[in-house]
Protein backbone atom coordinates (compact mmCIF):
# COMPACT_ATOMS: atom_id res chain seq x y z
CA UNK A 1 0.00 0.00 0.00
CA UNK A 2 2.81 2.37 0.44
CA UNK A 3 2.78 2.54 -3.30
CA UNK A 4 -0.10 4.53 -3.52
CA UNK A 5 -0.15 8.48 -4.84
CA UNK A 6 -1.95 10.46 -2.27
CA UNK A 7 -2.76 13.83 -3.89
CA UNK A 8 -3.51 16.17 -1.23
CA UNK A 9 -4.46 19.95 -1.47
CA UNK A 10 -1.75 22.19 -0.34
CA UNK A 11 -3.15 23.88 3.30
CA UNK A 12 -1.91 27.14 4.49
CA UNK A 13 -1.12 25.81 8.38
CA UNK A 14 -2.95 23.94 11.20
CA UNK A 15 -6.60 24.32 11.49
CA UNK A 16 -7.19 26.59 14.01
CA UNK A 17 -11.05 27.25 14.61
CA UNK A 18 -13.39 24.35 15.56
CA UNK A 19 -16.44 25.93 13.68
CA UNK A 20 -19.74 25.30 15.40
CA UNK A 21 -21.70 26.83 12.60
CA UNK A 22 -20.47 24.40 9.86
CA UNK A 23 -20.80 21.50 11.94
CA UNK A 24 -24.26 20.45 10.94
CA UNK A 25 -22.69 20.59 7.80
CA UNK A 26 -20.67 17.82 8.15
CA UNK A 27 -22.20 14.65 7.45
CA UNK A 28 -20.46 11.32 6.62
CA UNK A 29 -16.75 12.13 5.73
CA UNK A 30 -14.33 14.69 6.46
CA UNK A 31 -12.37 15.12 3.71
CA UNK A 32 -11.17 11.35 3.77
CA UNK A 33 -8.80 10.72 0.49
CA UNK A 34 -11.29 8.49 -2.16
CA UNK A 35 -9.56 6.20 -4.22
CA UNK A 36 -9.95 7.15 -7.97
CA UNK A 37 -7.79 4.94 -11.08
CA UNK A 38 -6.82 5.46 -14.27
CA UNK A 39 -9.96 6.40 -16.22
CA UNK A 40 -8.83 3.26 -19.06
CA UNK A 41 -8.88 1.02 -16.48
CA UNK A 42 -11.15 -0.80 -14.26
CA UNK A 43 -10.70 -1.32 -10.30
CA UNK A 44 -10.89 -4.54 -10.25
CA UNK A 45 -8.56 -5.29 -13.64
CA UNK A 46 -5.87 -3.19 -11.96
CA UNK A 47 -2.77 -4.84 -12.09
CA UNK A 48 -0.32 -2.95 -10.02
CA UNK A 49 -1.13 -0.80 -6.71
CA UNK A 50 0.58 2.48 -8.51
CA UNK A 51 -2.07 2.55 -11.09
CA UNK A 52 -4.78 3.95 -7.99
CA UNK A 53 -4.52 7.34 -6.80
CA UNK A 54 -6.14 9.33 -4.35
CA UNK A 55 -7.52 12.58 -4.27
CA UNK A 56 -9.31 14.23 -1.29
CA UNK A 57 -12.60 14.36 -1.34
CA UNK A 58 -14.62 17.83 -1.66
CA UNK A 59 -16.97 18.57 1.24
CA UNK A 60 -17.12 20.62 4.58
CA UNK A 61 -14.60 20.21 7.43
CA UNK A 62 -14.99 20.18 11.14
CA UNK A 63 -12.36 22.52 11.42
CA UNK A 64 -11.56 25.66 9.61
CA UNK A 65 -8.31 27.31 9.61
CA UNK A 66 -9.85 30.83 8.39
CA UNK A 67 -12.05 32.62 11.67
CA UNK A 68 -15.24 33.29 9.77
CA UNK A 69 -16.09 36.43 11.21
CA UNK A 70 -12.86 38.06 10.16
CA UNK A 71 -12.77 36.82 6.67
CA UNK A 72 -13.05 39.09 3.23
CA UNK A 73 -13.66 36.73 0.05
CA UNK A 74 -12.81 37.80 -3.10
CA UNK A 75 -14.17 36.56 -6.07
CA UNK A 76 -13.20 36.75 -10.27
CA UNK A 77 -14.00 35.48 -13.31
CA UNK A 78 -11.78 35.20 -16.38
CA UNK A 79 -11.16 34.23 -19.94
CA UNK A 80 -14.81 33.80 -22.09
CA UNK A 81 -18.39 33.02 -21.31
CA UNK A 82 -19.70 30.07 -19.98
CA UNK A 83 -23.33 28.97 -18.89
CA UNK A 84 -23.28 28.48 -15.08
CA UNK A 85 -20.76 31.61 -14.53
CA UNK A 86 -23.72 33.60 -12.21
CA UNK A 87 -24.79 30.00 -10.44
CA UNK A 88 -20.75 29.67 -9.22
CA UNK A 89 -20.96 33.32 -8.33
CA UNK A 90 -24.19 33.06 -6.17
CA UNK A 91 -23.35 29.51 -4.68
CA UNK A 92 -19.66 31.00 -3.52
CA UNK A 93 -21.81 34.60 -2.00
CA UNK A 94 -24.33 32.58 -0.27
CA UNK A 95 -22.42 29.54 1.30
CA UNK A 96 -19.82 32.11 2.27
CA UNK A 97 -22.20 34.51 4.08
CA UNK A 98 -25.01 32.20 4.92
CA UNK A 99 -23.22 28.89 5.87
CA UNK A 100 -19.99 30.46 7.70
CA UNK A 101 -21.15 34.02 8.04
CA UNK A 102 -18.02 35.50 6.67
CA UNK A 103 -17.31 39.25 7.12
CA UNK A 104 -17.76 40.35 3.13
CA UNK A 105 -17.68 38.94 0.04
CA UNK A 106 -16.00 41.11 -2.98
CA UNK A 107 -16.45 40.16 -6.61
CA UNK A 108 -13.72 41.86 -8.86
CA UNK A 109 -14.58 43.57 -12.06
CA UNK A 110 -13.19 41.88 -15.79
CA UNK A 111 -11.00 39.01 -14.90
CA UNK A 112 -7.63 39.48 -13.52
CA UNK A 113 -7.71 43.15 -15.07
CA UNK A 114 -10.10 43.82 -11.19
CA UNK A 115 -7.25 43.16 -9.47
CA UNK A 116 -4.85 45.76 -10.96
CA UNK A 117 -5.26 49.13 -9.77
CA UNK A 118 -4.01 50.77 -12.70
CA UNK A 119 -7.27 50.04 -14.42
CA UNK A 120 -10.04 51.51 -11.40
CA UNK A 121 -12.23 48.60 -11.96
CA UNK A 122 -13.45 48.91 -8.07
CA UNK A 123 -14.68 45.88 -6.61
CA UNK A 124 -18.09 45.42 -5.91
CA UNK A 125 -19.93 43.90 -2.30
CA UNK A 126 -21.99 41.12 -3.12
CA UNK A 127 -24.82 40.35 -1.02
CA UNK A 128 -27.38 37.68 -1.01
CA UNK A 129 -29.67 40.31 -2.05
CA UNK A 130 -27.82 41.13 -5.04
CA UNK A 131 -26.39 37.73 -6.03
CA UNK A 132 -30.16 36.30 -5.67
CA UNK A 133 -31.30 36.17 -9.31
CA UNK A 134 -28.38 36.23 -10.78
CA UNK A 135 -28.39 32.47 -12.11
CA UNK A 136 -31.70 33.60 -14.05
CA UNK A 137 -29.48 34.94 -16.64
CA UNK A 138 -26.34 33.86 -18.72
CA UNK A 139 -22.89 35.99 -18.49
CA UNK A 140 -21.27 36.60 -15.80
CA UNK A 141 -21.84 40.00 -13.30
CA UNK A 142 -18.40 40.37 -12.79
CA UNK A 143 -17.33 40.83 -16.15
CA UNK A 144 -14.16 39.04 -17.80
CA UNK A 145 -11.12 39.81 -19.42
CA UNK A 146 -7.76 38.23 -21.30
CA UNK A 147 -4.41 38.81 -21.11
CA UNK A 148 -1.74 38.46 -18.51
CA UNK A 149 -1.18 40.65 -15.14
CA UNK A 150 1.68 41.28 -12.64
CA UNK A 151 1.04 38.65 -9.85
CA UNK A 152 2.47 41.04 -7.38
CA UNK A 153 0.03 44.49 -8.09
CA UNK A 154 -2.86 41.85 -7.85
CA UNK A 155 -1.23 40.63 -4.33
CA UNK A 156 -0.88 44.10 -3.48
CA UNK A 157 -4.60 44.74 -4.39
CA UNK A 158 -6.02 41.53 -2.30
CA UNK A 159 -3.91 43.04 0.74
CA UNK A 160 -5.27 46.43 0.10
CA UNK A 161 -8.79 45.35 0.20
CA UNK A 162 -7.97 42.54 3.11
CA UNK A 163 -9.08 39.70 1.06
CA UNK A 164 -8.32 36.19 3.28
CA UNK A 165 -9.36 33.74 0.23
CA UNK A 166 -9.85 34.33 -3.59
CA UNK A 167 -11.80 32.29 -5.90
CA UNK A 168 -10.76 32.02 -9.53
CA UNK A 169 -13.61 30.97 -11.61
CA UNK A 170 -11.97 30.14 -15.10
CA UNK A 171 -10.50 27.88 -17.41
CA UNK A 172 -6.95 26.34 -17.44
CA UNK A 173 -4.90 29.97 -18.61
CA UNK A 174 -7.06 31.21 -15.30
CA UNK A 175 -5.63 28.11 -13.27
CA UNK A 176 -2.43 28.56 -14.36
CA UNK A 177 -2.47 32.61 -13.16
CA UNK A 178 -3.59 31.15 -9.97
CA UNK A 179 -0.80 28.90 -9.55
CA UNK A 180 1.64 31.90 -10.00
CA UNK A 181 -0.40 34.20 -8.00
CA UNK A 182 -0.07 31.15 -5.18
CA UNK A 183 3.66 30.95 -5.76
CA UNK A 184 4.31 34.93 -5.84
CA UNK A 185 1.84 34.87 -1.85
CA UNK A 186 4.33 31.68 -0.82
CA UNK A 187 7.66 34.07 -1.56
CA UNK A 188 6.16 36.86 0.08
CA UNK A 189 4.51 34.84 3.17
CA UNK A 190 1.03 35.85 2.63
CA UNK A 191 -1.73 33.45 3.86
CA UNK A 192 -4.00 34.15 1.38
CA UNK A 193 -5.67 30.79 -0.09
CA UNK A 194 -6.21 30.91 -3.36
CA UNK A 195 -9.29 27.83 -4.83
CA UNK A 196 -10.22 27.47 -8.61
CA UNK A 197 -13.34 26.53 -10.08
CA UNK A 198 -12.61 25.44 -13.39
CA UNK A 199 -14.41 26.71 -16.23
CA UNK A 200 -14.44 25.50 -20.06
CA UNK A 201 -17.48 25.33 -22.44
CA UNK A 202 -14.64 22.90 -24.80
CA UNK A 203 -14.62 20.35 -21.61
CA UNK A 204 -11.12 20.20 -21.85
CA UNK A 205 -9.16 20.58 -18.65
CA UNK A 206 -7.87 17.56 -17.85
CA UNK A 207 -8.67 15.46 -14.94
CA UNK A 208 -12.21 17.30 -14.86
CA UNK A 209 -15.14 14.73 -16.16
CA UNK A 210 -17.34 17.60 -16.95
CA UNK A 211 -16.94 21.37 -16.21
CA UNK A 212 -19.65 23.04 -15.66
CA UNK A 213 -21.73 24.93 -18.71
CA UNK A 214 -20.96 21.91 -21.16
CA UNK A 215 -23.86 20.17 -20.91
CA UNK A 216 -25.98 23.22 -21.62
CA UNK A 217 -23.81 23.86 -24.82
CA UNK A 218 -24.44 20.63 -26.43
CA UNK A 219 -28.21 20.44 -25.26
CA UNK A 220 -28.42 23.93 -27.12
CA UNK A 221 -27.39 22.37 -30.23
CA UNK A 222 -29.88 20.12 -30.52
CA UNK A 223 -32.62 23.06 -31.89
CA UNK A 224 -30.03 24.54 -33.87
CA UNK A 225 -28.72 21.38 -35.86
CA UNK A 226 -32.04 20.35 -36.37
CA UNK A 227 -33.07 23.87 -37.69
CA UNK A 228 -30.36 23.29 -40.13
CA UNK A 229 -31.28 19.88 -40.63
CA UNK A 230 -34.74 21.76 -41.71
CA UNK A 231 -32.80 24.45 -44.08
CA UNK A 232 -31.11 21.37 -45.77
CA UNK A 233 -33.84 19.46 -46.69
CA UNK A 234 -35.81 22.55 -48.11
CA UNK A 235 -33.72 22.49 -50.84
CA UNK A 236 -32.08 20.77 -53.38
CA UNK A 237 -28.62 19.41 -52.49
CA UNK A 238 -29.01 21.59 -49.47
CA UNK A 239 -26.05 21.88 -46.89
CA UNK A 240 -26.66 22.58 -43.15
CA UNK A 241 -23.63 23.71 -42.05
CA UNK A 242 -22.86 24.18 -38.33
CA UNK A 243 -19.69 25.65 -36.61
CA UNK A 244 -19.43 25.18 -32.93
CA UNK A 245 -17.11 26.10 -30.43
CA UNK A 246 -13.68 23.50 -29.42
CA UNK A 247 -10.24 25.38 -30.13
CA UNK A 248 -8.26 22.06 -29.49
CA UNK A 249 -11.03 19.59 -29.00
CA UNK A 250 -13.82 18.80 -30.18
CA UNK A 251 -16.04 17.40 -27.34
CA UNK A 252 -19.52 19.99 -28.04
CA UNK A 253 -19.27 18.93 -31.64
CA UNK A 254 -19.26 15.14 -31.19
CA UNK A 255 -21.52 15.14 -28.42
CA UNK A 256 -24.14 17.46 -30.21
CA UNK A 257 -23.60 14.52 -33.23
CA UNK A 258 -24.34 11.88 -30.80
CA UNK A 259 -27.12 13.79 -29.37
CA UNK A 260 -29.04 14.59 -32.68
CA UNK A 261 -28.76 11.72 -35.34
CA UNK A 262 -29.56 14.37 -38.25
CA UNK A 263 -25.68 14.72 -38.27
CA UNK A 264 -24.05 13.15 -41.54
CA UNK A 265 -20.57 14.46 -40.83
CA UNK A 266 -18.56 15.91 -37.97
CA UNK A 267 -15.43 17.28 -37.75
CA UNK A 268 -13.30 17.90 -34.74
CA UNK A 269 -9.44 19.18 -34.36
CA UNK A 270 -8.48 15.98 -33.09
CA UNK A 271 -8.92 14.26 -36.28
CA UNK A 272 -7.28 16.08 -39.43
CA UNK A 273 -9.36 15.31 -42.73
CA UNK A 274 -8.88 15.34 -46.32
CA UNK A 275 -10.84 18.51 -48.45
CA UNK A 276 -9.91 17.54 -51.88
CA UNK A 277 -8.50 13.96 -52.54
CA UNK A 278 -10.80 10.94 -54.16
CA UNK A 279 -12.12 10.53 -51.00
CA UNK A 280 -11.90 13.69 -48.79
CA UNK A 281 -14.70 15.60 -47.56
CA UNK A 282 -16.11 17.27 -50.84
CA UNK A 283 -16.33 13.97 -52.63
CA UNK A 284 -18.23 12.31 -49.90
CA UNK A 285 -20.56 15.30 -49.73
CA UNK A 286 -21.06 15.05 -53.32
CA UNK A 287 -21.93 11.32 -53.11
CA UNK A 288 -24.24 11.55 -49.97
CA UNK A 289 -25.62 14.65 -52.21
CA UNK A 290 -25.97 12.65 -55.13
CA UNK A 291 -27.72 9.76 -52.72
CA UNK A 292 -29.65 11.80 -50.27
CA UNK A 293 -30.07 15.48 -51.45
CA UNK A 294 -29.17 16.58 -47.99
CA UNK A 295 -26.79 16.62 -45.78
CA UNK A 296 -26.04 18.17 -42.15
CA UNK A 297 -21.99 19.11 -41.21
CA UNK A 298 -20.60 20.06 -38.20
CA UNK A 299 -17.32 21.26 -37.49
CA UNK A 300 -15.25 22.50 -34.30
CA UNK A 301 -13.88 25.76 -34.92
CA UNK A 302 -10.63 24.22 -34.03
CA UNK A 303 -11.05 21.34 -36.67
CA UNK A 304 -9.56 21.98 -40.45
CA UNK A 305 -6.43 23.98 -39.31
CA UNK A 306 -3.91 22.40 -41.55
CA UNK A 307 -6.09 23.56 -44.54
CA UNK A 308 -5.09 26.87 -43.94
CA UNK A 309 -2.00 29.67 -43.99
CA UNK A 310 0.61 29.10 -41.07
CA UNK A 311 1.93 32.44 -41.34
CA UNK A 312 -1.26 34.02 -40.66
CA UNK A 313 -1.44 32.41 -37.06
CA UNK A 314 -1.66 34.62 -34.21
CA UNK A 315 -2.80 34.88 -30.72
CA UNK A 316 -5.29 36.38 -28.90
CA UNK A 317 -4.19 38.76 -25.12
CA UNK A 318 -4.08 35.49 -23.02
CA UNK A 319 -1.98 33.66 -26.00
CA UNK A 320 -4.48 31.52 -27.31
CA UNK A 321 -4.27 30.69 -30.67
CA UNK A 322 -6.60 32.71 -33.23
CA UNK A 323 -8.66 29.80 -34.82
CA UNK A 324 -9.08 30.64 -38.59
CA UNK A 325 -12.82 30.34 -39.90
CA UNK A 326 -13.53 26.89 -40.79
CA UNK A 327 -16.84 27.64 -41.49
CA UNK A 328 -16.65 30.15 -43.87
CA UNK A 329 -13.74 27.90 -45.42
CA UNK A 330 -15.78 25.19 -45.91
CA UNK A 331 -18.46 27.06 -46.90
CA UNK A 332 -16.12 28.40 -49.84
CA UNK A 333 -14.69 25.34 -50.73
CA UNK A 334 -18.40 23.24 -51.06
CA UNK A 335 -19.13 26.55 -52.94
CA UNK A 336 -16.19 26.24 -54.94
CA UNK A 337 -16.35 22.35 -55.76
CA UNK A 338 -19.71 22.17 -56.93
CA UNK A 339 -19.69 24.80 -59.59
CA UNK A 340 -16.51 23.06 -60.70
CA UNK A 341 -18.87 20.26 -61.13
CA UNK A 342 -21.87 21.71 -62.81
CA UNK A 343 -23.80 21.14 -59.79
CA UNK A 344 -26.69 23.19 -57.60
CA UNK A 345 -25.85 23.38 -54.49
CA UNK A 346 -27.44 25.51 -51.53
CA UNK A 347 -25.40 25.69 -48.10
CA UNK A 348 -26.82 27.49 -45.02
CA UNK A 349 -24.28 28.33 -42.78
CA UNK A 350 -24.84 28.42 -38.85
CA UNK A 351 -22.39 30.04 -36.43
CA UNK A 352 -24.37 29.74 -33.30
CA UNK A 353 -20.67 29.88 -31.04
CA UNK A 354 -21.47 33.12 -28.80
CA UNK A 355 -25.36 32.09 -28.81
CA UNK A 356 -24.52 28.98 -27.23
CA UNK A 357 -21.73 30.26 -24.69
CA UNK A 358 -23.53 33.45 -23.34
CA UNK A 359 -26.74 31.37 -22.44
CA UNK A 360 -28.16 30.62 -18.85
CA UNK A 361 -27.26 27.03 -17.42
CA UNK A 362 -30.08 24.53 -17.58
CA UNK A 363 -30.99 22.76 -14.52
CA UNK A 364 -28.13 20.12 -14.04
CA UNK A 365 -25.41 22.49 -15.12
CA UNK A 366 -26.99 24.93 -11.78
CA UNK A 367 -27.50 22.13 -9.62
CA UNK A 368 -23.56 21.31 -10.37
CA UNK A 369 -22.28 24.68 -10.22
CA UNK A 370 -24.38 25.41 -6.64
CA UNK A 371 -22.18 21.89 -5.52
CA UNK A 372 -19.15 22.95 -6.88
CA UNK A 373 -19.80 26.63 -5.43
CA UNK A 374 -20.06 25.16 -2.43
CA UNK A 375 -17.12 23.02 -2.13
CA UNK A 376 -14.81 25.52 -3.58
CA UNK A 377 -15.60 27.42 0.31
CA UNK A 378 -15.94 24.54 2.31
CA UNK A 379 -12.05 24.14 0.79
CA UNK A 380 -10.92 27.24 1.17
CA UNK A 381 -12.00 27.53 4.96
CA UNK A 382 -10.30 24.63 5.50
CA UNK A 383 -6.86 26.46 4.42
CA UNK A 384 -6.65 24.83 1.34
CA UNK A 385 -4.63 26.35 -1.16
CA UNK A 386 -3.64 26.26 -4.84
CA UNK A 387 -5.80 23.82 -5.64
CA UNK A 388 -9.52 23.27 -7.63
CA UNK A 389 -12.73 21.72 -6.86
CA UNK A 390 -13.37 19.41 -9.50
CA UNK A 391 -15.80 16.71 -10.80
CA UNK A 392 -13.21 13.22 -11.07
CA UNK A 393 -14.86 9.59 -11.27
CA UNK A 394 -17.76 11.06 -10.58
CA UNK A 395 -16.52 12.64 -7.00
CA UNK A 396 -16.46 16.01 -6.10
CA UNK A 397 -12.37 16.10 -5.09
CA UNK A 398 -9.74 18.59 -4.69
CA UNK A 399 -7.09 18.51 -7.64
CA UNK A 400 -3.82 20.39 -6.44
CA UNK A 401 -3.53 23.11 -9.48
CA UNK A 402 -0.49 21.25 -10.82
CA UNK A 403 -2.09 18.32 -11.41
CA UNK A 404 -4.17 20.11 -14.41
CA UNK A 405 -2.39 19.06 -17.62
CA UNK A 406 -2.28 18.83 -21.28
CA UNK A 407 -5.84 19.19 -22.83
CA UNK A 408 -8.16 16.34 -22.31
CA UNK A 409 -9.16 15.51 -26.18
CA UNK A 410 -11.07 13.09 -28.14
CA UNK A 411 -8.78 10.08 -28.72
CA UNK A 412 -9.54 8.94 -32.33
CA UNK A 413 -8.99 5.01 -30.71
CA UNK A 414 -11.49 5.57 -29.12
CA UNK A 415 -15.26 3.82 -28.35
CA UNK A 416 -16.70 7.56 -28.07
CA UNK A 417 -15.39 8.69 -31.21
CA UNK A 418 -15.63 5.41 -33.32
CA UNK A 419 -19.73 6.20 -32.04
CA UNK A 420 -19.47 9.29 -33.90
CA UNK A 421 -18.25 7.91 -36.96
CA UNK A 422 -20.96 4.85 -36.62
CA UNK A 423 -23.63 7.03 -36.12
CA UNK A 424 -22.53 9.93 -38.73
CA UNK A 425 -21.65 7.27 -41.00
CA UNK A 426 -18.71 9.28 -42.73
CA UNK A 427 -16.34 7.41 -43.73
CA UNK A 428 -12.75 6.63 -41.79
CA UNK A 429 -11.01 7.29 -44.69
CA UNK A 430 -11.87 10.45 -45.26
CA UNK A 431 -10.99 11.17 -41.58
CA UNK A 432 -7.70 9.68 -41.19
N1 LIG B 1 0.07 30.41 -18.63
C1 LIG B 1 -0.50 31.35 -17.92
N2 LIG B 1 0.06 31.78 -16.78
C2 LIG B 1 -0.53 32.74 -16.05
N3 LIG B 1 -1.71 33.33 -16.36
C3 LIG B 1 -2.31 32.95 -17.48
C4 LIG B 1 -1.75 31.93 -18.32
N4 LIG B 1 -2.58 31.75 -19.36
C5 LIG B 1 -3.61 32.60 -19.19
N5 LIG B 1 -3.45 33.32 -18.06
C6 LIG B 1 -4.35 34.36 -17.58
O1 LIG B 1 -5.62 33.82 -17.19
C7 LIG B 1 -6.68 34.66 -17.67
C8 LIG B 1 -7.65 33.87 -18.49
O2 LIG B 1 -6.97 33.10 -19.46
P1 LIG B 1 -7.63 32.71 -20.84
O3 LIG B 1 -6.70 31.80 -21.55
O4 LIG B 1 -8.06 33.95 -21.55
O5 LIG B 1 -8.97 31.96 -20.45
P2 LIG B 1 -9.21 30.57 -19.72
O6 LIG B 1 -8.88 30.74 -18.29
O7 LIG B 1 -10.64 30.33 -19.98
O8 LIG B 1 -8.29 29.56 -20.39
C9 LIG B 1 -6.04 35.78 -18.44
O9 LIG B 1 -6.02 36.94 -17.64
C10 LIG B 1 -4.68 35.26 -18.74
O10 LIG B 1 -3.70 36.24 -18.87
O1 LIG C 1 -13.97 34.78 -28.91
P1 LIG C 1 -13.32 34.54 -27.60
O2 LIG C 1 -13.96 35.25 -26.48
O3 LIG C 1 -11.85 34.75 -27.67
O4 LIG C 1 -13.56 33.02 -27.24
C1 LIG C 1 -13.55 31.99 -28.17
C2 LIG C 1 -12.87 30.78 -27.65
O5 LIG C 1 -13.21 30.42 -26.35
C3 LIG C 1 -13.50 29.04 -26.30
O6 LIG C 1 -14.86 28.90 -26.10
C4 LIG C 1 -12.75 28.33 -25.20
O7 LIG C 1 -13.06 28.92 -24.01
P2 LIG C 1 -13.07 28.13 -22.62
O8 LIG C 1 -12.62 26.73 -22.89
O9 LIG C 1 -12.12 28.89 -21.77
O10 LIG C 1 -14.46 28.22 -22.12
C5 LIG C 1 -13.08 28.44 -27.62
O11 LIG C 1 -13.85 27.36 -28.06
C6 LIG C 1 -13.16 29.61 -28.51
O12 LIG C 1 -12.17 29.57 -29.48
Amino acid sequence: MENLKIHRAETLGETTFDSPLIDKLVRFYDGEAVACHDRTKELSKLEKIEDIEYFELAGPRKKVFFNPKDVTVGIVTCGGLCPGLNDVIRALTFCSLESYGVKRVLGFKYGYEGLVAKYYHYPVELTTDNTDEIHEKGGTMLKSSRGRQDDDEIINTLIHYGVDILFTIGGDGTQRGSRDIVNKLKERNIPISVVGIPKTIDNDISLIQRSFGFETAVEATWDIITNAHNEARAYRNGVGLVKLMGRESGWIAASAALANSAVNFCLVPEVEFDLHGPKGFLEVLEKRLRRKEHAVVVVAEGAGQHLFDKAKDATDKSGNKRLQDIGDLMNEEIHAHFKKKGLEVNVKYFDPSYNIRSRRANANDSMYCLRLGNNAVHAAMAGCTNMIVGLHHDRLVHLPIEMIGARKTIDPQSWFWQTVIQATHQPHSMVN
